[in-house]
C-alpha cells in the first residue's frame, strides 16, 4: 500500500468508519434479522393488513435494499412474509388517499407531476431489489397479487409453497402495471406469450404452473421446508467468495438487455479488477490442494 494511503486508512481508521455508518436501522413495516452468519432475512411485517404496500413500505423497501447493499456482512438476503401470506398488492386504502391527494391538484401539468413522482419513486423500491448486489431469495406463501409479482420478479431467485398462487392483477384494478412485472416477468419466465397472457387477462395462477412456467425454482410442501431448504441454499451462497457472488449479480443484471459482446466487455473490465483479488488466489489454492475451504472478508 502506498505510504500516504497507509498513513490515512490508520489515521481515520476507515474500516471501522465503514461498519459504523452501516449499521441497519429500523423499519416500520420490515423486519431484518441475521439468522445465520451473513444471512440477511427481510420480512414484509404487516400481517394484519395482509402484508400490502402502503407509503410507507414502499420507502422502506428502498431504505432497507440500498443499506444492505452497502452492509459489508451481507452477502445473500432471503425475502418472506410475515403471517398468513405473502402479500395482497398494494394497499388499496393508500391508492385511493393518494388519487384524491392528486384530484385536489387542479392544473393538469402540476397533478401528472406529482403523478409521476409517485410511481417513479414506487419504480425505485422495487429496482432496489436488483440494484442490491447480493442475491435475493424470494419465498411466497399464500397469494402473492399485484406489487407482489413486482417484487418477486425483481429477486433474483423465488422458491413457493404448495398453497402459494399469484396474480398480475393491475388491468383488474384498473391499471397498467408500472412498476416493473412489464419489464421483467418476460424476461423471467422466457415466455412473452404466457407472460402476457397473465398480464391481459389478471388470472390467478397457482404454484404448479408457477414451477411450470418457471417463476419458481421449486415448490415445497409448506413455509417451514420452503425456509429451510432456502436457508442452506442462502449458506451455500454465503460461503463462497463475495467478490465473486457479487459481480456474478452485476453481471447478469447487466447483461440482460445487453449484446454478448456488450456483456462479454462488463465482466473483462469488472474482472480486471476482480482476478487481482486475495479470493481468486484462495479458492485456487484450496482447490489445487484439496485443502479446506477457505473463508472470505467481507465486502
Ligand atoms: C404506482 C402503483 C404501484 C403498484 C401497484 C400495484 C397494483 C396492485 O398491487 S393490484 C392488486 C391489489 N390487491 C388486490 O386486489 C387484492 C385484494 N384482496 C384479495 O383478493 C383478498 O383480500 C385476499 C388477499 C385473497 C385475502 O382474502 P381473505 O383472506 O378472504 O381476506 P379478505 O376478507 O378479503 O380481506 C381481509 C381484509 O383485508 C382487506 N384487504 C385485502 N386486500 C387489500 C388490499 N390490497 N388493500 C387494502 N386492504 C385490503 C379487506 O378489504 C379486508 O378488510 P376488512 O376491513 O376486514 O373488510
Amino acid at each position: 500500500m502506498h505510504t500516504l494511503t497507509k498513513l490515512f486508512v490508520n489515521k481515520c481508521n476507515i474500516s471501522g468508519l465503514i461498519r459504523c455508518v452501516s449499521s441497519l436501522p429500523k423499519y416500520e413495516t420490515l423486519t431484518v434479522t441475521v439468522p445465520k452468519k451473513n444471512v440477511y432475512h427481510v420480512e414484509l411485517s404487516r400481517p394484519d393488513k395482509l402484508n400490502t404496500v402502503n407509503k410507507p413500505m414502499w420507502g422502506d423497501l428502498k431504505k432497507c435494499f440500498t443499506a444492505l447493499h452497502h452492509e459489508p456482512e451481507c452477502r445473500v438476503i432471503i425475502l418472506s412474509g410475515q403471517g398468513k401470506l405473502f402479500t395482497a398488492g398494494i394497499d388499496l386504502k393508500s391508492l385511493i388517499e393518494y388519487f384524491s391527494v392528486a384530484n385536489e391538484i387542479e392544473d393538469i401539468g402540476r397533478r401528472g407531476r406529482f403523478l409521476y413522482t409517485y410511481i417513479k419513486e414506487c419504480q425505485e423500491s422495487i429496482s432496489a431489489l436488483e440494484e442490491c448486489t447480493k442475491p435475493v431469495m424470494s419465498v411466497v406463501h399464500g397469494p402473492c397479487i399485484g406489487a407482489g409479482i413486482d417484487l418477486i420478479t425483481a429477486a433474483d431467485m423465488r422458491y413457493c409453497t404448495e398453497d402459494a398462487w399469484f396474480q398480475v392483477k393491475e388491468v383488474a384494478v384498473g391499471l397498467a402495471a408500472d412498476v416493473g412485472t412489464l419489464q421483467r416477468l418476460p424476461k423471467v419466465i422466457g415466455s412473452a406469450s404466457t407472460a402476457r397472457e397473465l398480464c391481459f387477462t389478471a388470472r390467478k395462477f397457482y404454484a404448479k404452473e408457477a414451477l411450470e412456467i418457471g417463476l419458481v425454482s421449486k415448490v415445497f410442501p409448506d413455509k417451514e421446508s420452503a425456509m429451510s431448504h432456502v436457508m442452506a441454499t442462502a449458506e451455500q451462497i454465503a460461503s463462497m467468495s463475495p467478490v465473486a457472488v457479487q459481480a456474478t449479480k452485476q453481471n447478469i443484471i447487466f447483461s440482460q438487455n445487453k449484446s454478448n459482446a456488450e456483456g462479454l466487455e462488463h465482466v473483462a473490465l469488472i474482472n480486471m479488477v476482480n482476478h487481482q483479488s486475495e479470493d481468486l488466489a484462495k479458492s485456487a489454492i484450496a482447490m489445487a490442494s484439496k485443502g479446506e475451504k477457505p473463508e472470505f472478508e467481507d465486502y
